[in-house]
């Protein structure tokens, strides 16, 4: 169990390079350091936290980007640190590129323009030579075919609405659509019940799924075996969905045509027909500032309130700040904690403006604000009560 004091200046740490856009949310009450040993939050993209350890302060995490993969996300939850991510922040920049590189990639643009460069030095050869060689490159249009999208989130949605109007034809795959992305989706995309069917039936498959336990090495020998010869496949989302073993020799016999991947490895650069991309899928302009300042903004928003917006492992949890003591206490979700904490306030006297209560799986989390004017006295004694409650992770009194 921690006991975490609210303290007048927050020390913010990043882990990678944050937008301007972002860090500009923390002014006043907040210092950057980035050698801070202690942070109450921290901000990052993909730098990997997994063997990090964390100083007793640390109340926040948050991902500017999708993909908490890189984050050690269950050992959070059970020290109370709540994660953030910024959803569909970067979904357009990565639509972006994922369509830039399916059309890229069929017209062989890739190979030709590199083919190209090695005609330096042919002087007023090059352009016989380019009519000559030409035919090497020829491609292949996307009008007419088929894609297939597994994950209809804020990227593959997108993805899926934008082919079909390219002239594709679009099926879909997600059995955990939520309500929201599917009120955005076009009914022209078609369902795959299983993605076995999705499989079958596409020339070109693009994934955008989180890497987890259950989609870790989705693309594999099994599954390549159902697929339509030649079928490009397009990777935005992690590495792992794929099992590199079994794609060299997919690519070698000719199953996939072709392997484009945000995610190159060493392994990866070694296969023919793969088109590896420098991990830029959220790397635009655009892209960074709207990530960086949404993770700020849930950051500076949970260090001074309590609310939680775009959590991956607490609820979200919301009441209008009255600017009165605010009692936020993270809890296993077992019964009666709830009545326990507002016991707790009785024994000092205090009255309940408000309250309430979320829970998420095996946790849940608390906000109580008091009616009175609180003497900054009993806050630590209130503190230590609430925290002596079992199944309580921690409390803040804001
Ligand atoms: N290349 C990049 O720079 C870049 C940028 C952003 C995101 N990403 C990756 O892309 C992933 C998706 O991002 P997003 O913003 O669309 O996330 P999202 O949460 O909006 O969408 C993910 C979708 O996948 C679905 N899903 C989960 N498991 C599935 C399964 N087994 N089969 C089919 N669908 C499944 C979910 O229901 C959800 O609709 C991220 O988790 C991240 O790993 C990469
Ligand atoms: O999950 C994500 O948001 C992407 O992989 C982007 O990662 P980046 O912020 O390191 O570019």
């Amino acid at each position: 169990m921690n006991t975490i004091m609210l303290e007048k200046m927050n020390t913010i740490k990043t882990l990678n390079v944050i937008s301007e856009g972002g860090l500009n949310v923390f002014k006043n009450n907040y210092k950057l350091d980035d050698d801070h040993e202690n942070p109450d939050a921290i901000l990052l993209r993909s730098f990997n936290m997994h063997s990090m350890e964390f100083g007793n302060k640390l109340k926040a995490i948050a991902r500017a980007g999708a993909g908490v993969n890189n984050i050690p996300v269950d050992k959070c939850t059970d020290e109370g640190i709540v994660v953030f991510n910024t959803p569909g922040a970067n979904a357009n920049a990565v639509k972006e590129l994922v369509l830039t590189t399916l059309m890229a990639s069929s017209r062989n643009l890739f190979d030709g323009v590199a083919w190209t460069k090695t005609l330096t030095g042919e002087s007023d050869q090059v352009s016989k030579l380019v009519e000559a060689g030409k035919k090497q490159f020829v491609g292949k249009e996307i009008r007419g075919k088929t894609l297939g999208v597994i994950g209809l989130g804020a990227i593959g949605a997108l993805v899926a609405n934008d082919a079909l109007d390219l002239g594709m034809e679009v099926i879909g795959f997600d059995p955990f659509i939520s309500v929201d992305t599917a009120w955005n989706l076009s009914s022209h995309v078609q369902r795959a019940m299983t993605i076995e069917e999705l499989f079958a039936n596409s020339d070109f498959i693009t994934v955008h799924v989180p890497f987890t336990d259950t989609t870790g090495g989705m693309f594999n020998q099994a599954t390549f075996s159902l697929m339509k010869p030649g079928v490009h496949i397009l990777n935005f989302s992690r590495g792992e969905l794929v099992n590199e073993k079994d794609m060299g020799p997919a690519l070698e016999s000719g199953i996939v045509g072709k392997y484009i991947t945000d995610f190159p490895n060493e392994n990866v650069l070694k296969m023919d027909n793969v088109i590896p991309i420098p991990h830029l899928g959220a790397s635009t302009k655009e892209s960074e500032e709207n990530c960086a300042m949404m993770a700020a903004r849930q950051v500076k928003d949970f260090l001074e309130t309590g609310n939680i917006k775009n959590s991956v492992n607490y609820p979200n949890a919301s009441l209008p700040y009255t600017g009165k003591r605010r009692v936020a206490a993270f809890h296993k979700n077992v019964p009666n904690m709830v009545g326990q904490i507002t016991t707790a306030l009785s024994s000092f006297n205090l009255n309940i403006a408000d309250m309430v209560n979320r829970s998420r799986e095996g946790y849940a989390y608390t906000m109580v604000d008091i009616e009175n004017d609180v003497n900054g006295d009993i806050i630590p004694s209130l503190e230590e009560k609430i925290n002596q409650i079992e199944g309580i992770v921690t409390t803040r009194i804001i």
